[in-house]
Order: C-alpha cells, then structure tokens, then sequence
C-alpha cells in the first residue's frame, strides 16, 4: 500500500553526513497480464545528491520500473515515494522528470517553444539563456527556433538532455537518451550531470553503456528478470568484480539464473 502523502523523505545518518533518500521504491512487483510478473519485490533508493544506474539485459523490467515512477503504469502493490511524498500526488510529480527512451518531442515545435512549454508545466519559467548557451556547447547553435521536425535523431535527444539540464528536476531519470548523441555530447552530458549532482540533484540513470556508469554513477543497480540481482556502490562493485560488464555477464552465465 503506498504511504500517506506529505511523511518526510527518509533520512540515515552515514558516518558523519546525513542523506536524504528522494526515490524510495519498497517491494514493487507488476504484471502486463496478470500472469507474469515483469518486477518482483523491486526495491532500491536514490539518495539526493546521487547518481544511481541502473542496468539490465532488454526485457528485464527497467522501463517498466521506470512507468511505475512515474505513475504511467498503475502501481499494483509495494509503494513509490519522491521526496517523501506519495508517488502519484502532484507534489512528488512536481519533483522529476522523465526522459523517454524514444526521441519523441512534439514536431511542431521550436526548441524553445517545447522548453517554454516545459517551464509552463512545471510552473518554473524556462531560462533561454541557459538553453541557448546548451544549444552552442552541443553544436546546434542558431537551431533554437527551428521546428523540431528538422532534427536528426541526435538533435532531438540532445534537446531532452538540454531539457532536463535547464529544468534542473530534484530527480532526473534517464531511459537511454545517451544513445545516438555523439562523443563530445556524451562529454559535456557526463560534466552537466556531475554539477547537477553537485546541486545536490539526483539521477537514475538507464543505460546499456557500462563505462559511462563506471565514471559517473555512485551506485550501479543490475535488474534481471524483474528481479534485484545486485545494488552496491560502483567502486566495490568494480573492486569485487573487476568492471560492470564482468559482473553482469558473470551473473548471466551463472547457475543461480
Ligand atoms: N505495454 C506492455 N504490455 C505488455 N508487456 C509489456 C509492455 N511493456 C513491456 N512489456 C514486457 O515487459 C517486460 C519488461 O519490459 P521493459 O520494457 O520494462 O524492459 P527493459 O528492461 O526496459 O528492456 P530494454 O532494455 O529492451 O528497454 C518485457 O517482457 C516486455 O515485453
């Protein structure tokens, strides 16, 4: 059963410092069919100021993880709680922002009037400036005030990475938008999301790119068959195991499967 809105967001005490959890998802198990559950007793946390991947080979139920959090699957049992509050009250909606794994952004838009549109919903007002200056440092200079339609499949991912970097959500989750862009957009992606956690802003980030988690996330998730196979802090889990890629392929070639 989700949780009452408005309790606060979890807090425990680490050595010295006290975090503060911002994604708590307890037991979440779903089913498309009734028949077959895609997530089995799910549970992990984001912590603020984090970035936590999560990996898992296709079909094991990260999209879908995902959908539950954002309240466009209905949560079927388990709770989801942002920022302490109810996973589908408007005050934990007021906290994140999704961006897809497609490139699907509205054709008949300009960049600016799809961020402008994302300021109005969010109720935050969007900074041109600092869209413009995103624009440039992701060589589309001078194609703010195109249509959307124009883009190229890297275009358009790069405009959601613009996106949520002038939106600057407390929680930002990342369904493979890092696919497709090129290596210096890849680049100033991975320093974007450092200062975003910097803020004290976390990301969950999805992503079939193994070295990319190696180098920015804190935690790396591995979700097999719906299941948690691991959760551990990215530096033991590269000391245990030598690289993310050997610890997941070690797990699929594995009995226990
Ligand atoms: N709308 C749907 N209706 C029925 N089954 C679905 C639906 N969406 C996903 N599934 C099934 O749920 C399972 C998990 O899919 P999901 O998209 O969550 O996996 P994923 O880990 O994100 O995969 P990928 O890495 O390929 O994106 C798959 O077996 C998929 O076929």
């Amino acid at each position: 059963m989700p949780g009452r809105p408005g309790t606060p967001a979890r807090r425990t005490r680490r050595r010295n410092e006290v975090t503060v959890t911002l994604l708590d998802i307890r037991n979440v198990s779903y089913s498309y069919d009734g028949t077959v559950n895609v997530l089995a007793d799910v549970s992990l946390s984001v912590e603020e100021g984090t970035i936590v991947g999560l990996v898992g080979p296709n079909g094991s139920g990260k999209s879908t993880l995902i959908k539950n959090i954002f309240d466009l699957v209905r949560l079927q049992s388990g709770s989801l709680r942002v920022g302490g509050h109810e996973h589908a009250s408007p005050e934990a909606k007021a906290q994140g922002m999704y961006l897809s794994s497609n490139d699907y952004l509205p054709e008949f838009l300009t960049a600016r009037e799809y961020l402008s549109l994302l300021g109005d919903l969010f109720r935050t007002g969007t900074d041109h400036c600092a869209a413009l200056e995103l624009f440039r440092r992701f060589s589309m200079e001078g194609r703010y005030d195109h249509l959307i339609e124009d883009y190229s499949h890297g275009m358009r991912k790069k405009t959601q990475l613009v996106s949520a970097l002038v939106m600057r959500r407390p929680l930002t989750v990342i369904d493979e938008t890092l696919n497709g862009i090129d290596l210096e957009a890849l680049h100033l992606s991975e320093r974007e999301f450092r200062r975003l956690r910097d803020e004290g802003r976390s990301i969950l980030l999805c992503t079939h790119d193994f070295a990319v988690l190696e180098r920015l996330a804190d935690r790396v998730v591995f979700l097999d068959l719906g299941h948690v196979v691991s959760d551990e802090p990215t530096h033991e889990l590269i000391a245990e195991h030598g690289s993310v890629a050997t610890m997941v392929f070690d797990h699929l070639g594995s009995d226990e499967r």
